[in-house]
């Protein structure tokens, strides 16, 4: 087994000798679906690029299918941004539906999702979900059927608003990953620990909290990324960008579906034993900041998330190259 760690005290993973244990091979003997399916549930009228962001990322970094799951106004615009993507338009908002019309609004939304889940090897719940109560008493209702289905969650952006609410929907579901920023960290610790962020002791606090969660795995986003899972916790502070454009915790969310769904892959065979949504968030931060590295330095000042996902596949090859 890999330690995921490097030696002496430093929190700091080894995020090289994770990419190279986690990593599948290119064989020609594969067939579509193998290197991951990955779905997002996210978009609404306000917000169309984050989903993009993304599924889009997932499929760059080398999953072979990418699906969203939105409502009926963003699901054009997402679609025109890239026929790569399979895009759902079943979600609804309060205010394009009659009170009346909501259970059965509600009925049809899971129906459609059940007939997917079990294809799925990872759902990212949020990335421009909105907040809009129905919709989000839907989603919660998918989050259910993932959950008896087994299948793994990164939860982020509104979906953290929806879980730090109702935390019995993630809480003791070892498969779920939560990748707060700045402010949804805070809301977090408020809700569970009852307490401010705490940066002195903020290991014991990431432990605390992702105990205090029943063992989920927290991805903690700043300066340098923190994870844990509540036994143990780590760092990732691969350099990155100055730049703070938004978008890039949507690149880090499909990012981290992608390989934590291959880390599940390399525990099924006895191939890693740590804990595969710990190798899944240190591999998924570690690419996105030498990502986001590589294009600051084509595009400065300029760098927008697009740059960056642009910057994925060389970034992956640098690592591991094929
Ligand atoms: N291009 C895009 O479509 C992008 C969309 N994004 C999405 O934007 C949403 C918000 O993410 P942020 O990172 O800004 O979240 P934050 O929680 O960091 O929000 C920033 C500030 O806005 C407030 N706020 C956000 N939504 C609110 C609401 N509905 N009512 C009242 N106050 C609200 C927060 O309390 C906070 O003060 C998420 O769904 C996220 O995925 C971001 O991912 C950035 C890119
Ligand atoms: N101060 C920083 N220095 C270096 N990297 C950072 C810094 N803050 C955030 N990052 C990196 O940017 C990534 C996204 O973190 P950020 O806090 O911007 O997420 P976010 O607010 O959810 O983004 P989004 O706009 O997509 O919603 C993290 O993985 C982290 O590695
Ligand atoms: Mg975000």
């Amino acid at each position: 087994m890999q330690s995921v760690m490097t030696s002496g005290p430093s929190l700091e993973a080894d995020s090289i000798s994770i990419f190279r244990s986690i990593l599948p091979g290119l064989e020609s003997s594969k067939h579509k679906g193998q290197a991951g399916k990955i779905a997002v549930v996210g978009g609404c009228r306000e917000y169309t690029g984050a989903p993009y962001f993304s599924a889009i990322s997932a499929l760059k970094i080398g999953a072979d299918l990418s699906h969203v799951f939105c409502t009926k106004d963003a699901a054009p615009v997402i679609k025109s941004y890239s026929p790569e993507l399979i895009v759902h338009p079943i979600l609804e908002e309060s205010y394009s539906i009659r009170d009346e019309d909501k259970s059965s609004i509600s009925a049809k939304v899971i129906a459609e999702v059940e007939k997917w889940m079990e294809r799925f090897d990872c759902l990212v719940v949020g990335p421009g979900l909105g907040r809009d109560p129905f919709l989000l008493d839907c989603v919660s209702n998918i989050m259910k059927h993932a959950r008896e289905c087994n299948v793994p969650m990164v939860i982020d952006g509104d979906g953290l608003y929806l879980v730090t609410n109702c935390l019995d929907l993630v809480s003791g579901y070892p498969l779920a990953v939560l990748t707060p920023n700045l402010n949804e960290y805070k809301r977090l610790v408020q809700k569970v620990l009852n307490s401010e962020v705490n940066d002195e002791n903020g290991t014991d606090q990431l432990l605390s909290l992702a105990k205090g969660i029943g063992g989920v795995t927290i991805l903690r986003k700043g300066k340098s990324d923190f994870v844990s899972d509540g036994k143990t916790a780590c760092a990732v502070s691969v350099y990155g960008s100055p730049r703070r454009c938004g978008g890039q915790g949507d690149i880090l969310s499909g990012s981290v579906a992608v390989f934590l769904s291959w880390a599940r892959q390399c525990a099924d065979k006895g191939e890693v034993s740590m804990n595969p949504t710990i190798l899944g968030c240190v591999a998924g931060s570690a690419l996105l900041r030498k990502a986001a590295s590589m294009a600051f330095d084509n595009k400065k000042r300029s760098t927008l998330t697009g740059d960056i996902i642009e910057c994925l596949g060389r970034s992956l090859q640098e690592i591991c190259p094929v």
